[in-house]
């Protein structure tokens, strides 16, 4: 479904040029629901709008949907939705009425195009809301409304830009559980950027992370964390000194205060073991409790840096 090789974007400003993107490579097979992460300004939304052929690559190539964007974008278009961070829908026609006319657009008859929107209301669950204008709705109604506009002209593909920011946990729980139900009733390939880590670690197959515009891991989340971070374990001790002593027996462990934690690739088998030899080192241990990782482990791995921090240089 997407085929990205050497994929790359410069914007030349007036003092500097800055190397958005830098020799992306991508292969993304049909069916599959992809979540890319990265920190802010770390190339996602130029990398969409290059597949989407919304923006010109520098240089490089991608065949999105079976079509190449540079020669033939609107072949790409005709075949990918695309679900943007702002409104897709204008505030003064009523929900349904915004699916038909997109339906016109795309060329389909007034019946058809009908058809298609009482389908997609119901498929969102939005036909209660059918009459009712854009800016009436609630974020989460309102992102339904928008990822049932991208899917007007049944693309096989379709890409989102962080469909659940902004929204509370319920309305975010809401889209997501709309956007696997469109996967399952229609097939789609879903690409989709987000900040929330827990979400592309539970809902997504397989994870792409983007740092300084190039791809750093891309696995299962499962796999990644397995092999990039490890659980760790966190174990307190009565005194400093006994906690210096507790990281000293062990490789790579780090303390602060009275806290050691240390990364381990199977923090159940490994913990009774560890916790013997600091018996035996008259080590005191006041607390210890196992991990399991997260995606922010696995980024921190590969960085250094966390992928929650917002003040995150792009
Ligand atoms: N039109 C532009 N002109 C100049 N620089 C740009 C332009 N668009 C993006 N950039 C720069 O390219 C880099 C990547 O930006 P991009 O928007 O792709 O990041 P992102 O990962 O989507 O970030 P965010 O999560 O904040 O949306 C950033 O350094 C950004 O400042």
């Amino acid at each position: 479904m997407i085929h990205a090789r050497g994929l790359t974007r410069v914007f030349k400003l007036k003092k500097e040029s800055v190397e958005a993107v830098r020799g992306i490579d991508l292969d993304v097979e049909a069916g599959q629901l992809v979540a890319f992460l990265g920190p802010n300004g770390a190339g996602k939304s130029t990398t969409l709008r290059m597949l989407t052929t919304l923006l010109p690559p520098t240089s490089g190539t991608a065949i999105v949907a079976g079509r190449d964007i540079a020669r033939d974008p609107a072949g790409v278009r005709a075949r990918i939705g695309y679900v943007g961070q702002k409104n897709s829908a204008g505030e003064n026609f009523r929900a349904r009425d915004e699916l038909v006319t997109q339906g016109r657009c795309y060329g389909l008859t007034p019946a058809e195009a009908g058809r298609r929107a009482d389908e997609l209301l119901d498929l969102l669950d939005l036909r209660p809301l059918a009459q009712r204008k854009p800016g009436t709705l609630s974020g989460g109604q309102r992102r339904r409304l928008d990822i049932a506009l991208g899917l007007v002209h049944r693309p096989g593909l379709l890409f989102l830009d962080e469909p659940s920011t902004g929204l509370d946990p319920k309305s975010r729980a809401d889209v997501w559980s709309h956007i696997l139900r469109l996967r399952e009733a229609y097939g789609t390939t879903l690409f989709l950027t987000t900040h929330y880590l827990e979400e592309a670690d539970s809902m997504a197959e397989r994870v792409v992370i983007i740092d300084n515009g190039e791809i750093i891991a891309d696995g299962t989340a499962e796999r990644l964390k397995n092999d990039l971070a490890g659980d760790r374990i966190t174990i307190t001790t009565a005194t400093e000194q006994e906690a210096v002593t507790a990281a000293q027996l062990t490789d790579e462990a780090e303390v602060q205060g009275t806290t050691v934690r240390l990364r381990v690739a199977n923090a159940a088998a490994a913990l009774p073991e560890y916790l013997r030899t600091l018996e035996a080192a008259g080590v005191k241990v006041v607390t210890a409790e196992t991990a399991r990782p997260t995606l922010d482990d696995v980024f921190l791995t590969l960085t250094g840096r966390s992928l929650t921090d917002d003040d995150l240089p792009a």
